[in-house]
């Protein structure tokens, strides 16, 4: 059973102490069934019941404890086993390539995990119990053995086929499941599009009601499924819980006519199966979540082993860990988006560029030209297809990518602003205040517990914010991708001519994406992107012509 490899594999907690727990328990209450229908044989006969008294407690207690302690250590476990889980996929999240998460989609991402974890917590307590009540139903067909080995081998084959029976319907749901688990992720990439786009979505009364529709369908699609899978689950569980009802005139009013059973065995075999009803429904209701969970468990291993693709396996690196930044090399650097079936659905470079320590260099270029694909090659999100790196006179490969990566800090166009300043030891106060008042957010917002009081602002403020951060970093390194964009005409006037100006003072290297050309004066050089290629551009700012040194790469 994958769930339970899983909870094995996955958890620290000793499971064959749960196992044996189980088992003792499982054991206790055969014994009980036994001595209890012992004891009701020597009542008939007026005898003495003291030891079987005794002996009822004594397996009481043994039973007791060990249902206790297997269900409190299952849980245990299973809670450990989704820990570890989660720790471990947050883990990989993290050490994955960009476009591993560009290409799965974060909606995806996050409804899967998210998803699945639930799927297995919600689960836990129905399936320890199944468990526990498998083990006491064995035991109680070893007692229904022991009193009439017909009735057992009759009781095998009954389960065998059952079980059977069951393997084969829930292969057909666990297919219907996964469509269900692949339709409740299109359904929450939907619901995220009605938050997401809810201002779009509450001016236009059509496109409010064309998305609801689509939501509608989607969900009547799921439901149909759903239903087909509760039917088929119905069916299974009716007829786990008339399976034992069936058994018993079978063994009690039709094997007795042909094999001899004495009367006080025909009492205790009723007795066994009317003993052994309660754990089969338990057992038969908790089926339907084994199915879910082992689901769940089989598209969380999925997304590992698709996360385990997408981590560079680096060689070890003999050579240091940190470069030290006078100037960047591209020697021949291309990238090419895939498509699904690897087709190439964009291709940037070959880029044969040099970036010097504290230069101040625009990249300008219509809509889709490549430079966000260029600035994200040249960070070190995306592997070239080909070309190389090098700082100095390092070279930059996979093994110290990770080395490389560091020397820049961002602020893209979909930046992130993160609740707290992270990754910086020992944050002055007085550093961050010096620059929420360079970008004139100091009455705005102060800085507090490692964070801004506030990040409920404007774009442009938020920007303004993700821009303190990432100069804090002190990398020597500054990508900004349309920076200006969202800031008003007297900020983006003081951003271009005084703020980057006192960044490449202060020794940054600043390459920045940007449209403004009324700024690009204040840059070093100019690059222009051009179809995924850097292109030859003339600088006509106070008469200046300058044929930027990229233009002589053959474009
Ligand atoms: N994750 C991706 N997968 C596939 N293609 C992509 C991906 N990201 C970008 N592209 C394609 O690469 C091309 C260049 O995109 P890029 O974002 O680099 O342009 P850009 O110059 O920054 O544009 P803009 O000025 O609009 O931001 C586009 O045609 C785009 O469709």
């Amino acid at each position: 059973m994958r769930l339970l490899t899983f909870i094995a594999k996955e958890s620290r907690e000793s499971y064959h102490r749960i196992i044996l727990m189980a088992t003792v328990s499982g054991l206790a209450n055969g014994l009980l069934l036994a001595i209890v229908n012992h004891a009701a044989a020597k009542v008939a006969k007026g005898e003495d019941l003291t030891q079987f008294f005794l002996l009822y407690m004594i397996a009481f207690v043994l039973f007791l404890y060990g249902q206790w302690f297997s269900f409190a250590q299952a849980v245990v476990a299973i809670e450990d086993a989704i820990y570890n889980i989660r720790i471990r996929l947050t883990n990989k999240i993290r050490r994955v390539e960009l476009p591993f998460i560009e290409s799965i989609g974060s909606h995806s991402l996050y409804s899967r995990l998210t998803q699945n974890n639930a799927i297995m917590s919600q689960a836990i307590p129905q399936i320890t119990s199944a468990v526990q009540v498998g083990i006491l139903l064995v035991f109680s067909l070893l007692y229904l053995g022991y009193i009439s080995p017909v009735s057992f081998v009759i009781s095998i084959l009954a389960v065998t086929g059952s079980i059977a029976l069951f393997l084969s319907e829930s292969r057909a749901i666990k297919d219907e499941l996964q469509v269900v688990a692949s339709k409740e992720a299109g359904y929450f990439a939907l619901i995220t599009h009605l938050i997401e786009g809810f201002k779009e979505i509450r001016l236009s009364q059509a496109k409010n009601d064309a998305i609801l529709q689509h939501i509608t369908n989607a969900s009547q699609d799921t439901k149909n499924i759903r239903i087909e899978v509760g039917r088929q689950e119905v069916k299974m569980w009716g007829f786990g819980r008339i399976f034992i009802y069936a058994l018993m005139p079978v063994l009690i009013f039709i094997i007795p006519s042909f094999h001899y059973e004495n009367a006080a065995d025909i009492f205790k075999i009723s007795a066994t199966l009317l003993f052994m009803a309660g754990p089969i429904n338990i057992l038969v209701n908790a089926l339907p979540m084994f199915n879910r969970a082992n689901i769940a468990i089989n598209d969380l291993t999925f997304l590992e082993e698709e996360m385990d693709a997408a981590i560079p396996h680096e060689p070890a690196d003999t050579r240091p860990v940190s470069f030290n930044f006078h100037k960047i090399t591209l020697e021949g650097l291309c990238f090419t988006y895939p498509g699904k079936s690897n087709e190439a659905l964009f291709s940037a470079g070959p880029f044969q560029e040099t970036v010097h320590e504290g230069e101040l260099l625009f990249i300008i270029g219509g809509n889709g030209s490549g430079k966000s694909t260029f600035l994200k090659l040249l960070t070190g999100l995306y592997y070239p297809t080909q070309g190389t790196i090098q700082v100095g006179t390092d070279r930059v490969d996979p093994a110290n990518y990770q080395a490389y990566r560091e020397l820049f800090t961002t602020v893209f166009t979909d930046f992130h602003l993160f609740d707290k300043i992270y990754g910086i030891k020992n944050l002055a106060k007085a550093d961050v205040d010096y620059w929420l008042e360079k970008m004139h957010m100091q009455h705005k917002v102060k800085y507090q517990d490692g964070g801004f009081t506030s990040t409920s602002l404007s774009t442009g403020q938020r920007k303004r914010l993700a821009l303190i951060a990432a100069i804090l970093e002190e990398k020597p390194i500054l990508i900004l991708d349309e920076f200006a964009a969202d800031q008003d005409p007297g900020f983006r006037k003081y951003f271009y001519e005084t703020l980057l100006i006192e960044l490449k003072t202060m020794g940054m290297t600043v390459i920045a994406v940007t449209h403004d050309d009324h700024y690009f004066h204040v840059a070093d050089r100019v690059l222009k992107m051009d179809e995924g290629r850097m292109a030859a551009y003339e600088r006509d700012d106070a008469g200046l012509k300058n044929k930027h040194e990229g233009s002589d790469n053959g474009n």
